[in-house]
């Protein structure tokens, strides 16, 4: 029957079952056996003593046997059966229970206790043997239920099976021994009962489990019951005086040595256990340090071997390594081809390691390289990086063009690990600023001017909100009357730490990090409201606002400048935007979108700076807007070709750019008109409007309301020439590209300006209402 039920599993399971069918067939042939004896010896049992020993004796070998099979069986049974340390264990701990329980039961049945009295089968020796296999079987199913995981029915069935038959069978052997029949033939019951209940527990699905388990949930605590329960029976021995014989003291040791090799095998355990955790606590280790998209080390994998190099006498260089213009791959090739190309990167830089150097992807596109050698060989390898990073990368779909920006730094005395990195990123941002795709070693100038940008960014972050911003306008005058028509808003920055604050210094600043559209923003509402406060004083004029090419990209630009002008309540036609060439050179058809939305709004836009190289003509053409403000440098003062005479007028670009204007149907005004040959030059070329030194720097608003009304005044006279100032003057206009005028000179204060301001004069002044009266003048 169990050969048959144990068909129904298969592979371990089945083997296991089998082997416990084994057992049992053993265990029933042994009780057959007995139960053969009985019936022949039962008329006169008491008679046949010798024959009882012996049969005793051969019943004794079939539990013996049964024993040792149904032991290997559950030992084998899944959730149990593992590796040999495994079967050891299970094994061992079976003995500690197995010798504890024998001992009990030695303490009973031997003097003085003896529980059996005169039943005590003291005749047959060999029934110990038995009594040894149960005790042990018993102690293997004990451990198998305890040491299996949950649910585990069928295996508590099947140890109560085993432990029935196997001591049905003990009862058989001990029956045979003693002159009654009563033991034998109870016992005869339990065998069979047994084996049905093993048959029952097939029917219970094999019980999951983890033979191995955690050595740190696996407990011997359980250890403990045996100990305590041999500890009280031979206390309780010794109190009743009895003796310790051989049995005993056997049991005792056996129980001694299978705890000592249960601790030996738990310290086995334990060492292997501290080698798995040592091995995957370096697993995680290497993990932590290494970065996984190429398998370079990472920032924390760098940081350490900086640590470690720190410490010794080496020369020690550090390479700060930054993709350019990575983001556009992501962006147009998308974020898996990016991956790869990181990929590529990080094999092209291992590659090219010399013997001892580290690389290392410190997150994004940014990668370093530690380098045990002077900054000469440093030099050398990061150029030949530069080549070998910039070659194209083959990708699936395409070819990926890339460069890089290298900086490099190194050790110097004093310096330690954050100094070092810092000053390699530091000349890394500097390589970047200086035009990307170079190698730029670490100095001390970068790293001050570097800090000051970093200061200067910080500090302009509240400079609205702390009050330190101010505009100065400057005129811009019809000529050759000299008679001022509009103002040009310009602004300053004065830091009460800093000073004053050059404006080719801190609007580029502002452009970088994204706040020249909080700073237009003032701008333009400042310069409106100036326009506002001068034409409530009845004077007719318009101001100018640079405008950056970041602030024409935003959609919304155009309704915040309408907005400005209906908080402020100024016609449109007097505020005129002036957009530089490089605003052209960058986005034309967006620039042409947005500044059709200016003009629909009745806004003059102006293009400055024309000339200064960076647009065609072609694209002026197409080009929405009003005024062209020549570039000074067309302007400057320059000898005749005829004679060489520098009194002759001649200003051969303004006469082309006027004709060029007035074609196009522009206005134009000459910038950096400085003395009167230059404004004599532009005025034969046909211009009627100048900005420039000659005709003042940019002032307060009230010194150029000062100057409207010198011009309005009856009798007035033309606006003297300014005087150059120290230092020259700054064209702080917002978006106004840096370094456009050469005497820039932010500097300038109102003192200075007080000084040079114009006294009022006897000219006949008369107002340029409009674009129409601009074009008709
Ligand atoms: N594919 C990929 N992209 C990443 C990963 N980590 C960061 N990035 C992207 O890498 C880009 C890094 O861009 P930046 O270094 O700021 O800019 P850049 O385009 O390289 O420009 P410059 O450095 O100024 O030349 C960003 O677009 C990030 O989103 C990554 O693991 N995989």
């Amino acid at each position: 029957m169990l050969v048959w039920s144990a068909r129904r599993h298969s592979g371990a399971s089945r083997r296991a079952r089998l082997v416990l069918a084994a057992g049992a067939g053993v265990a029933a042939a042994s009780l057959v056996v007995g139960l053969v004896g009985l019936v022949a010896m039962v008329p006169d049992w008491s008679a046949y003593r010798e024959q009882r020993v012996t049969l005793a004796g051969v019943v004794s070998i079939g539990v013996v046997l049964s024993g040792v099979l149904f032991s290997v069986g559950l030992l084998r049974m899944p959730g149990l059966a593992g590796d040999t340390r495994t079967v050891a264990r299970h094994l061992l701990d079976a003995v500690v229970v197995g010798a504890a329980l024998w001992f009990v039961g030695w303490v009973l049945l031997s003097e003085p206790t003896r529980i059996l009295g005169a039943a005590t089968p003291t005749t047959c020796t060999a029934i110990l043997l038995a009594s040894v296999a149960v005790a042990i079987v018993v102690g293997v199913a004990v451990v198998a239920v305890l040491r299996t995981a949950r649910p585990r029915r069928g295996l508590i069935l099947t140890g109560a099976g085993i432990v029935t038959t196997a001591v049905g069978g003990l009862g058989v052997a001990t029956g045979v021994c003693q002159p009654g029949t009563a033991m034998v033939l109870a016992s005869t019951v339990a065998v069979p009962v047994g084996v049905l209940v093993l048959v029952w527990a097939v029917r219970f699905p094999d019980t999951p489990g983890e033979p191995h388990g955690d050595v740190i949930r696996r407990g011997t605590a359980y250890a403990f019951l045996p100990m305590l329960g041999m500890a009280a029976s031979a206390v309780y021995h010794l109190l009743l005086e009895g003796r310790f014989t051989a049995p005993g003291i056997a049991a005792g040791i056996a129980e001694g040595f299978a705890l000592v090799a249960r601790q030996y095998v738990a310290l086995l355990d334990v060492r292997a256990y501290a080698h798995r955790l040592a091995e995957s606590e370096a697993h995680y280790r290497d993990l932590a340090h290494t970065d996984a998209l190429t398998g370079l080390a990472n920032r924390r994998g760098l940081l350490e071997e900086l640590r470690r190099v720190h410490q010794r006498d080496v020369p020690v260089v550090l390479l700060a390594l930054d993709l350019d213009g990575f983001k556009y791959v992501n962006d147009m090739r998308g974020h898996d081809v990016g991956d790869a190309v990181l990929g590529d990167v990080g094999a092209r830089l291992r590659q090219n390691l010399r013997p001892g150097d580290l690389a290392a992807r410190l997150g994004g596109d940014e990668f370093a390289v530690l380098m045990r050698t002077g900054p000469a060989e440093a030099q050398r390898a990061a150029d030949r990086l530069l080549g070998v990073l910039c070659r194209p990368y083959e990708q699936g779909d395409g070819i990926v063009f890339l460069s890089v920006s290298i900086g490099i730094a190194r050790r110097t005395g004093g310096s330690d690990v954050p100094t070092l990195l810092r000053n390699a990123d530091l000349a890394l941002r500097y390589a970047k600023q200086r035009g990307k795709n170079r190698v730029e070693q670490y100095d001390i100038a970068y790293d001050q001017l570097l800090r000051r940008r970093t200061t200067l960014e910080h500090e302009l972050r509240g400079a609205v909100e702390r009050g330190e911003l101010h505009l100065v306008f400057q005129p811009v005058a019809e000529i050759p009357a000299v008679r001022p028509v509009g103002a040009e808003a310009l602004l300053r920055w004065t830091h009460p730490r800093l000073g004053k604050v050059r404006p080719d210094e801190f609007i580029p600043l502002a452009e970088e990090c994204g706040m020249i559209a909080t700073l237009g923003s003032w701008v333009l509402h400042q310069a409106c409201h100036q326009l506002a406060l001068w034409r409530a004083a009845g004077h007719d004029v318009w101001v100018s606002v640079n405008v950056s090419p970041r602030e024409l990209h935003a959609p919304e630009y155009v309704e915040q400048v309408a907005e400005a002008l209906r908080a402020h309540r100024v016609p449109s036609q007097r505020l005129v935007l002036e957009v530089t060439e490089h605003t052209v050179a960058t986005d034309l058809d967006e620039l042409i979108k947005r500044l059709r939305a200016l003009r629909a709004i009745g806004v003059r836009i102006a293009l400055d700076d024309f000339g200064a190289g960076y647009s065609s003509l072609g694209q002026l053409r197409h080009l929405p807007i009003d005024i062209l403000k020549i570039d000074h440098s067309l302007v400057a003062e320059q000898k005749s070709p005829v004679d060489g005479r520098p009194d002759r007028v001649f200003a051969p670009y303004v006469d082309v750019v006027m004709r060029l204007g007035h074609q196009l149907g522009l206005q134009v005004i000459a910038e950096g008109v400085t003395n009167q040959t230059e404004m004599a030059a532009v005025v034969e070329a046909g211009c009627r409007f100048g900005q420039g030194q000659l005709f003042g720097w940019g002032v307060p608003a009230e010194h150029l309301e000062a100057l409207l009304e010198s011009a309005t005044s009856p009798g007035a006279r033309a606006v003297p020439a300014v005087p150059r100032q120290i230092g020259g003057r700054a064209d702080g206009g917002v978006g106004a590209p840096v370094n456009r005028t050469p005497d820039a000179d932010p500097a300038q204060s109102s003192h200075e300006v007080d000084q040079r301001n114009p006294t009022r004069g006897d000219q006949d002044v008369r107002s340029v209402d409009s674009a129409r009266e601009m074009r008709q003048a």
